[in-house]
């Protein structure tokens, strides 16, 4: 079983300089899923974002044994990709992010321009092909939400997904779905993806996908052999 990532020493200080979390040490082997737990406001997202390099953080993270800066940052971000909470955020459709995303120079290296691949899935979660073509933001969270984790996925280049609250805006019956297709595509030796690291608020979702647990509070991050109560 290969190690992933390497995360030590990690520490993240707020603008107000509030320490949101100090000292974190842990690994991401293959085949885990790891759930990332803790109240809101704790730091769960700062993290994913460390480890994403999109935040300015001390200590290090390593991807197969090495520094993020090693890889480039946007190739490594190809491997170690996160899916934000809010891409609502961004400007245009879809359909151009997704030109912008397969143009991107780190991405040619490994495959071709991607085609179909994540309308096709976002299309089996139950999303209308026109929908790629709607500005973000008159899209509903939850419509958002399924293009985002499908262009993720479809993309087919990270190793490591860092998924941020990727269903908080479904409900139930999308939720299993879209988790059930993640899953597969973990167990897949068709895709290239080996591990997740996943921000729930729901215990029940923690339960269904978890392989390991991590809790933020208080200013660290730790493991606990079961999900926390
Ligand atoms: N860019 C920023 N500038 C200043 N403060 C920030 C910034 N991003 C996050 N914070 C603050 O850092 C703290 C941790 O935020 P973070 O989003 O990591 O929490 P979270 O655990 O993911 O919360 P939630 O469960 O509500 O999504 C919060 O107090 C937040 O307001």
């Amino acid at each position: 079983m290969s190690t992933l990532l390497q995360v030590q020493q990690l520490s993240c200080t707020a603008e107000n300089g509030l320490v949101l979390f100090g000292n974190v040490e842990f690994v991401v082997n293959e085949g885990d899923v790891v759930v990332v737990t803790g109240k809101s406001g704790s730091g769960k997202s700062t993290l994913l974002k460390s480890l994403a390099h999109f935040n300015l953080y001390s200590g290090h993270v390593l991807y197969r044994g090495r520094a993020p800066t090693s890889y480039g940052i946007p190739e490594y971000r190809t491997k170690v990709a996160y899916v934000p909470q809010r891409p609502s955020l961004l400007p245009g459709t879809p359909r151009s992010f997704l030109r912008t995303v397969s143009s991107f120079k780190a991405r040619q290296k490994h495959k071709g321009p991607i085609v179909d691949a994540p309308i096709n899935v976002a299309q089996s979660w139950g999303i209308d092909p026109q929908l790629w073509d709607r500005e973000w933001s008159n899209l509903s969270g939850g419509e958002v939400q399924r293009i985002s984790l499908a262009t993720g996925l479809a993309l087919n280049d990270a190793e490591v997904l860092l998924l941020d609250e990727p269903t908080s805006a479904l409900d139930r019956e999308s939720c299993l779905l879209v988790e059930r297709f993640i899953l597969d595509n973990l167990k897949s030796p068709e895709t290239d993806l080996k591990a997740i690291v996943w921000i729930t608020h729901s215990v029940e979702q923690a339960e269904r996908v978890g392989t390991r647990f991590l809790q933020v509070s208080g200013g660290s991050c730790s493991e606990d052999q079961s999900l926390p109560v």
